[in-house]
């Protein structure tokens, strides 16, 4: 058995993407905390947050990033996920963190191509580009402090999961 591998970091780093190509290469299961939230509760986070606050849904998230976890999985996380700091303990003590790193730029550049507003209801109100800038200002200091490992995922997917592998294998070898 092995432990979980988290991804972290903001809307549109791909940790969706990649986490779902990793868990196939490592035959790993794969889970990702807003999938688990919106089909257990059966609704969409944009509809959580309309009818009962971001406050609420960071609670429902924290449920999900539980129950989610199990030794030989890979758990894509929701960008908000670090926001409290029992969440970002809990990955840490619990399975190897990677924060997938992406300048805003880039990020809004993929968002604005595929938005997925039912998943992500914006954050600030500001135009996408704004938003990932300011949001990017408070949490990566967060991202930084819970990483284990930063990845830098500018790359095509295959290319980060291939960085992955490398720091997983090398942590093994060590
Ligand atoms: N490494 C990448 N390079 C280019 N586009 C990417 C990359 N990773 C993801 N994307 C695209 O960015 C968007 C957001 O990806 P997603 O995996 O949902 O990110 P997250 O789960 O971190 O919000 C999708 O349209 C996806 O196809
Ligand atoms: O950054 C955030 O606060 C959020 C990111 C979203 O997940 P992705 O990072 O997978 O887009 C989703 O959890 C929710 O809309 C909140
Ligand atoms: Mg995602």
């Amino acid at each position: 058995m092995s432990l979980p591998i988290y991804l972290i970091g903001a809307r549109g780093c791909g940790k969706t993407t990649v986490g779902h190509l990793l868990s196939k290469t490592l035959g790993y299961a794969f889970h990702d905390t807003d999938h688990h939230l919106q089909t257990s509760l059966q609704c969409t986070i944009a509809q959580i947050v309309a009818e009962e606050g971001w406050e609420s849904f960071r609670m429902k998230e924290r449920d999900s990033l539980i129950a989610v976890t199990a030794d030989s999985s890979v758990v894509a996380t929701g960008g908000g996920i670090i926001l409290r700091p029992e969440n970002c303990q809990f990955m840490r003590d619990n399975g190897r963190v990677f924060w997938l790193s992406v300048e805003p730029d880039e990020l809004a550049k993929r968002l604005d191509a595929e938005p997925e507003n039912e998943q992500r209801p914006t954050l600030t109100g500001r135009p996408i580009t704004e938003e990932m800038s300011d949001i990017l200002k408070v949490r990566s200091p967060l991202y930084s402090s819970t990483a284990h490992h930063i990845i830098d995922a500018t790359l095509p997917p295959q290319e980060v999961v291939d960085h992955i592998l490398q720091v997983l294998s090398q942590q093994r070898a060590g």
